[in-house]
């Protein structure tokens, strides 16, 4: 006390007074710059963490500036933690307790879905980000309530929050579907790339790693890891080293990160190499989303076509098909083997192709969308830019089917139709406001 008293804040500010005869006056003044001084040191650690994002836990994360998150959820109280525990809680026998990363996004909504229906515990976590239109993810995220699952406002990157939701819950599972999608984009804003599928894998696969038990993971891989290979139709086994793109080279990034963590720790990790998903409630930054958009208003649409006059084709799959390779990968995922951060056996590690083994030119798929509105495209054929597209992609599915029996049934006709009656019921008269 005397010697806080004594001594200056600011060294040469003052000089120590080394008189033993202080008075009662001087005493009391000391006093109160001690408090003042106290207070303000105390509220400077108030402030230093409040907005320091490690201690986020009740704060939706802002570590990438680039994008907009939409979050202001606490993440605390009774309540919270119940809601978080039921719809966590497994309701069938033998079933699973998932967390599914990326819930509302649309491949994440679906799957979470289609796990709840069977009696699984889901809990979800999406950051809601401005990528896209984030009305349609809060539609999602208002579909996936009424049947039961929450949907956790967060970022994967946010360790802080991860960990509180493995301590609250023994997740048997992580379905991992978070990431920055979009081939094209990539080159606009290359940081979320990074962002999403590198740094947030790795935090994600460090809180599983951590967890008691560990979860087995299944993630969302891409088929753009294939990028310049030319051997068709694509296997697992061809070469995955010339990616045309950064999101392919981040999603290639994401098959070696689990390789690592599967080989150090004993996580047992499943990568699902998706090919062109479309259907209801699907994404709309893909070509099939915003033609169908631009047709409808009179806009035209730019069709990419390959060196001479060269067709682009896409091997389009379909949303369930998707999630029936989802849950077969799920279904079939061996247990990690390591816990607490130590591994005590070798760990599954597997990657599959989940297409629909016929792909179909871009061309053609204008035509069945022209057939379905009833609406004739204003066609803008131009040769396919230097942005990271590639012009053909064929899945090989014989793993898939080998290990789960994966077998697509739903062929784009098929498909389109389905995703045309729920775009029209769900845009209505409001086209114009779909971003
Ligand atoms: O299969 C995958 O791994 C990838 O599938 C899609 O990527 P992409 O196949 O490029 O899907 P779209 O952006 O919907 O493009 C579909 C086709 O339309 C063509 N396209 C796209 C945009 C455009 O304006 N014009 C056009 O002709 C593309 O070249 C492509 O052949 C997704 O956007 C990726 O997130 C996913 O990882």
């Amino acid at each position: 006390m005397s010697h806080l008293d004594h001594t200056p804040s600011t060294p040469g500010k003052f000089k120590i007074d080394k008189s033993p005869y202080y008075s009662r006056t001087r005493w009391h003044s000391s006093a109160a710059k001690l408090t003042l001084w106290s207070f303000l040191f105390v509220a400077l650690i108030f402030l230093f963490f409040y907005r320091s994002p490690s201690s986020s836990s009740n704060n939706p994360p802002s570590s990438d500036p680039s994008r907009r998150y939409l979050a202001s959820t606490t993440w605390s109280g009774a309540a919270w933690e119940k809601r978080v525990r039921t719809s966590a809680r497994i309701r069938s026998r033998n079933g699973f307790s998932v967390l599914v990363t990326g819930a509302a996004g649309f491949v994440g909504t679906h799957v979470s879905s289609a796990l709840k229906r069977r009696g699984d515990g889901v809990l979800g976590i999406d950051n809601f980000n401005d990528y896209y239109d984030p009305t349609l993810k809060r539609a999602r995220q208002a579909l996936l309530e009424r049947s039961g699952v929450l949907i956790v406002e967060g970022d994967i990157n946010d360790v802080a929050l991860l960990k509180k939701l493995f301590d609250m819950v023994p997740f048997t599972h992580v379905m991992h579907l978070a990431a920055q999608a979009g081939v094209r984009y990539a080159m606009q804003n290359p940081g979320s790339y990074v962002h999403s599928n590198i740094a947030g894998f790795v935090s994600l696969l460090e809180v599983c790693k951590d967890a008691n038990p560990q979860p087995a993971i299944v993630w969302a891989s891409s088929s753009s890891v294939y990028g310049l290979n030319t051997k068709v139709p694509f296997s697992e086994k061809d070469r995955t080293d010339q990616p045309a793109s950064l999101y392919a080279a981040t999603k290639k990034a994401g098959e070696e990160i689990a390789h690592t963590y599967n080989h150090i720790y004993g996580l047992s990790l499943t990568g699902l190499r998706f090919f062109t998903v479309y259907g209801p409630w699907g994404r709309p930054d893909m070509a099939y989303f915003f033609f169908t958009k631009d047709i409808l208003k009179g806009k035209s649409i730019p069709i990419f076509e390959a060196a001479n006059h060269g067709t682009v084709a896409r091997d389009f799959t379909y949303i369930d098909d998707i999630v029936k390779g989802c849950l077969g990968s799920l279904d079939t995922a061996q247990k990690s083997t390591g816990s607490g951060g130590k591994k005590k056996g070798p760990a599954q590690l597997r990657v599959f192709n989940l297409g629909n083994t016929s792909p179909v030119p871009v061309t053609d798929l204008v035509s069945i969308l022209e057939r379905l509105l009833k609406v004739k495209a204003k066609r803008n054929v131009m040769k396919l830019p230097r942005n990271g597209d590639v012009p053909y992609t064929h899945a090989n599915i014989s793993y898939a089917q080998k290990e789960f029996g994966y077998k697509p049934t739903t062929d784009l006709q098929t498909g389109l139709k389905k995703f045309v009656r729920w775009y029209l019921s769900y845009y209505g008269d409001k086209k114009a406001v779909v971003r």
